[in-house]
């Protein structure tokens, strides 16, 4: 059945315009009422004066709040919950390039999306509902497609918004589960918007070099609506153009059991060397595998 979009209200940061213009879009033609933040408040008034000729004043406002400061969050959330109502879902968007160095990524991209994360557990908590959004990217997942170290600091931002969303369903049961409150996230491919565009101004180059072509606008848009349906608490969502929303699995929990699995089983045979690389990891995973299907095999011969 997945969240309630229609009657509800929204928070959208970053949302003058790329992705938090087309959430905001989305959200509103699903229903919902909508308060997007920004700190171009230039773009932020052009893109409230259209939405609001689309959609009715009533159902949508531009407040501008910058993500970095503890003041600007509260008074968004509070002119949203007065000219709007009770906050139901956030949409942690606002990012800035990787160029522009590693502190000022985390302080957006990672600090930003924490204090409206637990400002929404504050806030939402209280109605025992509610549904976070988090804008990650596939540089979340995955890290060192660039090999380059100074744009690092939009991986470590990434990485760390990931590493909120999977707290989500493990803190079971407290102290997430105790606010009514679900988070997810989306980590998109190269997507044609402004913050792209302004880091490399030519997109075929990256479309040439990775042999894939980046994304649109609408197509990430269409991914939040999706998340929302299937409404599935921790899930970290792959955007890739051409293939369905992939729920990326926790690879590195997966890992971590296999690695200590290995390690164990190489310890009791009696050979402990100084690191166990991968390569020997995968081989105790693939014998662990055929032991398993054997006596998979015995087991349904014997009950048989
Ligand atoms: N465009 C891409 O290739 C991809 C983007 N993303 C992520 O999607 C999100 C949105 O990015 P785009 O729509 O591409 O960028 P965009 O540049 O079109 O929009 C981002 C908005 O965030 C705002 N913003 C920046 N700093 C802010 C702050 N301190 N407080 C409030 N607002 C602030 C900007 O003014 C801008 O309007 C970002 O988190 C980005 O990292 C993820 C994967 C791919
Ligand atoms: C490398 C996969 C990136 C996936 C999509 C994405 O988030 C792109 C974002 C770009 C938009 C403006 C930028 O500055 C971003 C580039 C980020 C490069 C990250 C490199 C990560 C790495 O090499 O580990």
């Amino acid at each position: 059945m997945g969240y309630q979009i229609q009657g509800n209200v929204a928070i959208v940061t970053g949302g003058s315009q790329g992705f938090g213009k087309e959430f905001t879009k989305l959200l509103l033609k699903k229903g919902a009422k909508v308060a997007f933040s920004d700190i171009n408040v230039e773009v932020g008034r052009q893109t409230e004066s259209d939405l609001q000729k689309e959609f009715g004043k009533e159902n949508v406002i531009f407040v501008r709040a910058d993500v970095t400061n503890d003041e600007d969050w509260t008074s968004l959330w509070d002119e949203a919950e007065m000219k709007l109502g009770a906050v139901a879902i956030l949409v942690n968007n606002a990012g800035i390039g990787a160029s522009l160095g590693w502190e000022r990524n985390v302080d957006i991209m990672l600090k930003g999306v924490g204090k409206g994360t637990f400002l929404a557990l504050d806030r939402m908590g209280k109605n025992m509902s509610g549904r976070i959004i988090n804008i990650a990217s596939i540089a979340g997942i995955a890290s060192g497609f660039t090999s380059k170290i100074e744009v690092s600091g939009y991986t470590m931002a990434k990485h760390g918004v990931i590493g909120l969303t999977r707290s989500f369903p493990r803190a079971r049961p407290a102290p997430f589960s105790k606010y009514g409150v679900k988070a997810y996230a989306l980590c998109p491919w190269f997507a044609d918007t402004q913050l792209l565009r302004e880091e490399i101004s030519d997109l075929s180059k990256i479309e040439r070099s990775t042999k894939t072509r980046v994304l649109t606008v609408e197509e990430v848009g269409k991914s939040l609506l999706t998340a929302l349906e299937k409404d599935k608490d921790g899930a970290c969502y792959l955007i890739f153009p051409d293939v369905p929303l992939i729920d990326f699995p926790n690879c590195n929990e997966n890992l971590f059991a296999l690695s200590v699995a290995a390690g164990w089983i190489l310890k009791k045979a009696g050979y402990e060397p100084d690191v166990i690389g991968w390569p020997v990891v995968l081989a105790v995973g693939a014998l662990l595998l055929i032991i398993f299907y054997y006596i998979f095999a015995i087991l349904k011969f014997m009950v048989w």
